[in-house]
């Protein structure tokens, strides 16, 4: 199964529209490949807060329709990375839209983590709550979203529903670059999972985006990987039996002991003093 992670620039000078018909191009391009990613938030930018409530547009809105021709002009599955959704009360998501080969919405996966702690995403737009895998033949996906790759548990949970890769589209920052690759390559060991982690290219609202795309095998292995944030596609083989062939080998995932006791009140009083 072939992959491309399509590291689209965002910057604040390229209208939206502008950078919908060019994503669409560079996806109905990718007709060698069987699942595309694309990265979060791209129509208007991850961190262009104050354009979220311009840029907001309904599930069915126009990068839904771009997306479903484009998804099925290539005939590949593809992740549209995410949209500011707006839902029918008013409230904004951070959305994924994920298409198959028919270019028929196959997923919807609403933002679990919002980031920004007391600004941004997280005053700005609600969380989702559902966790979501897509049953891409061969290689079932579970999604996540940018700030989502600090959570441990959300990929255990979808690897729990059957996820064998990750798709995790994002507007990861520059200034954390680090942080971004080691938790990929992190989730792909703990879970023996292919991750697909795409970033955005450029800068846009002051912030200079870390790129660096990356595609890890279940071993943690990185099989591609963007060197910094210029615009590009990235491409690597998978191996759709990898994930099951390890998890028989080294059954690390059957070691987990869960519902473990907490320490006894004595005790964590002892470590305080
Ligand atoms: N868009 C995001 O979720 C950014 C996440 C981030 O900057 C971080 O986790 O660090």
């Amino acid at each position: 199964m072939r992959a491309s992670l399509i590291q689209i620039r965002v910057d604040d000078s390229e209208p939206v529209a502008e950078r919908r018909a060019r994503a669409a191009e560079l996806v109905a391009g990718q007709r060698d490949a069987d699942l595309v990613v694309l990265p979060e938030l791209w129509p208007v930018g991850a961190f262009a807060f104050d354009s979220f409530e311009s840029a907001a547009e309904p599930l069915d809105g126009p990068t839904h329709q771009a997306m479903a021709e484009a998804a099925a002009a290539a005939g590949v599955w593809l992740h549209a990375g995410s949209i500011v959704e707006r839902a029918p009360d008013g409230a904004l998501f951070n959305t994924s839209l994920v298409y198959a080969p028919s270019g028929e919405r196959a997923a919807v996966y609403r933002k679990i983590h919002r980031f920004g702690f007391d600004r941004g995403e997280a005053v700005l737009m609600s969380a989702g709550d559902e966790l979501v895998t897509v049953p891409v033949p061969d290689l079932p996906l579970g999604l996540a979203t940018c700030y989502d790759l600090r959570f441990p548990e959300l990929f255990r949970g979808l690897t729990d529903a059957g996820a064998l890769a990750f798709a995790v589209p994002a507007g990861w920052p520059e200034a954390r670059h680090e942080h971004w690759t080691v938790l990929a390559r992190a989730r792909a060991v703990e879970n023996q999972a292919y991750v697909l982690a795409c970033g955005t290219a450029g800068a846009h609202a002051d912030t200079p985006q870390a790129g660096r795309s990356l595609i890890v095998s279940p071993a943690g292995e990185v099989l591609a990987e963007a060197a910094g944030a210029d615009e590009l596609i990235l491409r690597a083989e998978l191996d759709p039996a990898a994930a099951t062939t390890l998890r028989d080998r080294f059954p690390a995932l059957k070691d987990r002991r869960l519902g473990l006791a907490a320490p006894k009140r004595e005790a964590a009083a002892g470590l305080a003093d």
